[in-house]
């Protein structure tokens, strides 16, 4: 299989020069599953882990690959993992069980559609949280609004011009994936070698839309059966799937129970009206909580600006601010662990425990 099929491009290409001469061959990351990744390259490979080395040198969670990583592979006998591409864009959340510690999700994917659907559920707030999520990964975010085919024709441009309320730099496509509805509006962002990714609540219509996507000539990139450490078969998940458009549709459970993580970056990139008022502002810190001189009232005050973009731009920043204190706290705890652990082994240490 070419590597272009897989998605490999200039960027990783330049990105791999250095480690050329290393021996080392590309690889895009299938799968990911507790310290096991199912790669696939030019040729068949298999499962992996990585290198000892690698292991070692490795810091925090972003360090270790993920699914759609771009990885380079050595190893004479069983293929092992030397070194991750850098990337294009990153998906991750926070762990199930703990608010502060980063899982990641999904590596290199172009274009996100945020799904949402047209019918009850229709929801501009939550699409505004996705497009957080979207522009802190740094993928292209495309909102698909689903289930067209529920709503009168007459309603669908207010719904639309909502959502564009939340979204004004971002393409809004109304689709109907049951009824096959402008679903060929998305093939710009289909095209060959390009991955994409499906971020949307529960019965949005993900499922119904991949399967739309990949027609009926399903074929699932996966790495060739391998026998793990333990000699048992594995079969390795599918979780980059090939569409017929030669675009790679990324699919992992994971991806769709997305929560909020991240830095306030990413909201500033979402309330870009805001962030533009706001250089107005009397005060440079306006918090736009009531301050004298602050053009983000006034644009409230006179109609330009709903004031509920404002709620939940101060809503999302305290639950942002809040993620910050907790990972802050997390560094801490883990520092005094570390220094605890530093001086507990220079105590036993025969040159420090003279006395
Ligand atoms: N009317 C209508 N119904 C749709 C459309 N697309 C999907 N549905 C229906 O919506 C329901 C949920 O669709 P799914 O594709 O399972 O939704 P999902 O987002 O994958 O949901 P999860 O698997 O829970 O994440 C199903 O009953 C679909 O038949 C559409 O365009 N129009
Ligand atoms: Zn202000």
């Amino acid at each position: 299989m070419k590597l272009q099929t897989l998605g490999w491009d200039d960027f990783f290409a330049q990105r791999y020069l250095p480690f050329q001469s290393e021996g080392w061959f590309p690889a895009r990351v299938m799968q990911a599953q507790r310290g096991l990744y199912h790669l696939q390259g030019e040729s068949a490979i298999g499962v992996a882990e990585v290198s000892g080395r690698f292991g070692h040198q490795a810091t925090q969670s972003q360090d270790f690959p993920t699914v759609g990583d771009w990885v380079l592979v050595g190893g004479e006998s069983a293929p092992v993992i030397h070194h991750v591409l850098p990337r294009k864009s990153l998906f991750s959340r926070m762990a199930p069980g703990s608010r502060t510690e980063e899982q990641l999700i999904a590596a290199n994917v172009d274009t996100v559609f945020l799904v949402s659907g047209l019918d009850h559920d229709f929801n501009p707030r939550r699409i505004e949280r996705y497009l957080v999520l979207a522009s802190e990964s740094g993928a292209e975010a495309v909102i698909v609004l689903n289930k067209m085919d529920q709503v009168e024709p007459e309603q669908l441009p207010e719904l639309v011009a909502a959502v564009q309320a939340v979204a004004p730099h971002t393409p809004i496509h109304p689709i109907s994936a049951h009824a096959d509805q402008g679903l060929d509006t998305l093939d710009p962002y289909l095209q060959a070698g390009k991955t994409v990714a499906l971020l949307g609540s529960s019965g949005v219509g993900k499922s119904t839309l991949t399967n739309h996507l990949l027609g009926r000539r399903v074929q699932a990139i996966q790495a060739v059966r391998a026998d793990d450490s333990k000699g048992r078969h594995t079969t390795t998940g599918r979780s980059l799937f090939l569409l017929p458009s030669g675009a790679l549709l990324l699919d992992t459970p994971g991806m769709r129970e997305l929560q909020l993580w991240g830095t306030e970056d990413g909201l500033g990139a979402t309330f870009e009206d805001i962030e533009a008022l706001a250089q107005d502002c009397r005060f440079r810190d306006c918090r736009h909580e009531g301050e004298p001189g602050c053009a983000v009232a006034a644009a409230i005050a006179d109609g330009r600006l709903g004031g509920d973009r404002l709620t939940s731009y101060h809503k999302l920043q305290r639950e942002l601010q809040h993620l910050a204190r907790q990972q802050d706290h997390q560094a801490q705890l883990a520092e005094k662990r570390r220094w605890k652990q530093i001086h507990k082994s220079l105590r036993y240490h025969p040159k420090y425990n003279q006395r």
